[in-house]
């Protein structure tokens, strides 16, 4: 592998010292062992490979020597004909030997992939919510990528230059021990010459790339809708002109320096390797004159002499190049180490036709705050999530953790629910009202186990859900969120995610009932419409009709809904509000309750503050006690009909 090109896309950390251990090569070897056959047969053409090459300076040594000598015109003819047939027979082998590595490195790749996929879509919600989804794209495309690089070229690479080196030594010592000698009295200056510029350019492509991410940052910027408004706004056109052309000559820069650097490394490892082929042909040529040395050895020496010095210059780079590549493995590694937070036990029982009675028995949680969990934040040159200050140019790793605080000071707390109890009969609506931050979504979040709680227990029907299967678990529970996600796919595949085996018929049905099938009709291609982040742009009502769509066509006993705080028109807000009826009807439904005739409908209310339910009752009970419940009623609703919010 060249120095200049073999830089792997992304580059450690400075501060990165890749640890080569042998509890992690064990490991890397563990993912190679599949291939094991194919790693061996690689090795076997290597070696033949290597013998082949010895031969060529053989063929022209006893040319000069003794064909030519000799007039021996048949030899010639074998002499040349072999001068031909081993490139042949070299390039064919070089072919196989490149569909075999390719074999097995992309099939490391996949290995590699589809582990990683599998496990991260088993990790508990806890881990998205904490984890950048670059980070992710990141293990997945380039450590993979580094992993595969580790097995199939720098292990490889590293074996054949061996083999190479070790078969150029003997055939050179048995050949001319003393001219064999002088040849490797250059090799610390190569170490030298390798070490140094290898250096510089490693730094060189490190600064290129940030500097490509931050050329990179302002295209980004600026180029997108809201950025390009606001520089017409401000009529910043030429600044931006001025920016981009300060940003896009340092990248020039940059890429001169690099090339001009990537020409001294490989002048000076060409001047390096002249002055042995100088050293060789000087003592050689003495011996030949002094009539000890024929002239075909000298020549066969010259050309051994160039093939040692390619397959040392791979040597020293090994270490650099190997524990590099290690790193890709040890990022990968981390990913497949994280622990399943959210697991299933042994055993487990499969819930089928539950009745819906949920029960919350002295339940507290707390968010997780442990790492061990999450993923370390690895910092990647030239990635543009490390420009921070985008229009001033600073690149440093944002701080992790930066959200801003969201929650009024007063619901600040360790414990987000505090000895929560409650039971809802099949078929009731449970509203949960409370001020920002009380712990509503929290409580929902737990009864599908997107969290278990830190004390107490949940139960569907009697079972703690702890000892059901989660996809039983999945099958019985029907969520609206707020915030809804439609695939980037057509409605029907979105509404069949719910249902993979539902029919068209079915389908209909589901979208009548949440109000949205004729909705869909007028679409240019009805239930075929591509929706999602580049297709139709659905407005947030249609969005969440859409959504309790595909809850319908789930079919679950147990609805958990968070309704939408943002006020829609009167006409989507009538059509969601029987839509919802038609959804809960049957169900045990709990609801985050924003708007009054959900409260009005409801069998039991629960007021939640600071983690603990501090009231419960129907709507005239909880008015008449005068507590929390009829301040907010009093302050945030009171008059208004149906369109009001309560939180
Ligand atoms: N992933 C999380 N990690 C740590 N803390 C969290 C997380 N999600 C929420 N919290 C905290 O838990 C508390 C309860 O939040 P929750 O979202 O359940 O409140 P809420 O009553 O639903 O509020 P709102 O009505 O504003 O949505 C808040 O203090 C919030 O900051």
């Amino acid at each position: 592998m060249s120095m200049v090109h073999g830089f792997p896309y992304s580059l450690s950390a400075p501060d990165e010292k890749p640890r080569v251990t042998l509890g992690l090569l064990k490991r890397v070897l563990g993912y190679a062992r599949p291939y094991t056959r194919l790693i061996v047969l690689m090795f076997a053409i290597t070696v033949v490979v290597a013998g082949l090459s010895l031969l060529m300076p053989l063929i022209l040594r006893q040319l000069i020597d003794h064909t030519l000598v000799d007039r021996n015109l048949p030899q010639l003819w074998w002499l040349v004909a072999a001068l031909v047939a081993l490139p042949i027979a070299t390039s064919a082998l070089n072919v196989l030997l490149r569909r075999i590595n390719a074999g097995v490195g992309e099939g490391v790749v996949y290995d590699l992939r589809v582990a990683l996929f599998s496990h991260l879509q088993r990790m508990a919600l806890n881990f998205f919510t904490n984890t950048k989804v670059g980070e992710l794209m990141s293990r997945l495309n380039n450590d993979v990528v580094g992993a595969q690089n580790a097995i199939s070229n720098t292990m490889v690479g590293i074996v054949s230059s061996f083999i190479q080196t070790v078969a150029l030594l003997v055939v050179m010592f048995s050949l001319e021990w003393r001219l064999t000698l002088l040849s490797i009295v250059i090799l610390p200056l190569f170490l030298v010459a390798a070490r140094n510029l290898g250096r510089r350019l490693q730094a060189i492509a490190r600064e290129q790339l940030d500097l490509n991410a931050k050329m990179n940052a302002v295209m980004h910027e600026l180029l997108n809708i809201s950025g390009a408004l606001l520089v017409k706004l401000f009529g910043r056109a030429s600044t931006e002109d001025e920016r981009f052309k300060q940003r896009a000559a340092a990248v020039r820069d940059a890429g001169v320096r690099r090339a001009v650097t990537g020409m001294l490394f490989f002048a000076s490892i060409g001047l390096i390797s002249a002055i042995g082929v100088a050293l060789v042909y000087g003592l050689g040529g003495y011996l030949v004159i002094m009539g000890t040395l024929s002239i075909g050895t000298i020549v066969a020496m010259a050309a051994y002499l160039g093939s040692l010095y390619s397959a040392l210059q791979n040597l020293t780079n090994a270490p650099v190049d190997f524990a590099t590549s290690m790193v890709s493995f040890e990022r990968v590694f981390e990913v497949i180490d994280l622990p399943h937070e959210i697991g299933e036990k042994p055993g487990a029982l499969k819930l089928e036709e539950t009745k819906g009675v949920l029960e919350f028995e002295d339940v507290s949680f707390q968010y997780p705050k442990t790492e061990k969990s999450l993923l370390k934040d690895v910092k990647r040159f030239g990635q543009m999530q490390d420009v921070v200050a985008v229009l001033s140019g600073g690149a440093q790793t944002a701080p992790a953790n930066g959200e801003t605080e969201k929650v009024p000071v007063s619901q600040a707390r360790e414990q987000v629910l505090d000895h929560v109890s409650f039971r809802a009969e099949p078929g009731q609506l449970v509203a949960l009202v409370g001020p920002s931050g009380a712990g509503k979504t929290t409580l929902t979040y737990l009864i599908p186990r997107l969290y278990d709680p830190t004390s107490g227990q949940i139960l569907i029907d009697g079972h703690d859900l702890r000892d059901v299967t989660l996809d039983s678990l999945a099958n019985q529970i029907g969520m609206v969120t707020q915030e809804t996600f439609l695939f980037h796919d057509t409605i029907r595949v979105n509404m069949l995610y719910a249902d993979p085996d539902a029919t068209p018929a079915q389908v209909q049905a589901a979208a009548r009932a949440a109000n949205i099938h004729d909705f869909i009709m007028g679409l240019p291609k009805g239930y075929d419409t591509v929706v999602g982040e580049r297709g139709y742009r659905l407005s947030g009502g249609e969005k969440q009709r859409i959504a309790l769509a595909r809850v319908i066509l789930k079919n679950p006993r147990i609805l958990v809904l968070d309704e939408a705080t943002s006020s829609l028109d009167s006409e989507s807000e009538a059509l969601i509000q029987e839509a919802l009826k038609r959804v809960m009807a049957g169900r045990t439904s709990i609801v985050i309750a924003h708007r009054l005739s959900t409260i009005l409908a409801a069998d039991i209310i629960l007021v939640m503050d600071r983690g603990q339910i501090i009231e419960r009752g129907n709507h005239q009970q909880l008015l008449a006690r005068g507590g929390l419940y009829a301040r907010l009623y009093e302050t945030q609703f009171h008059g208004d009909k149906v369109s009001s919010t309560l939180t």
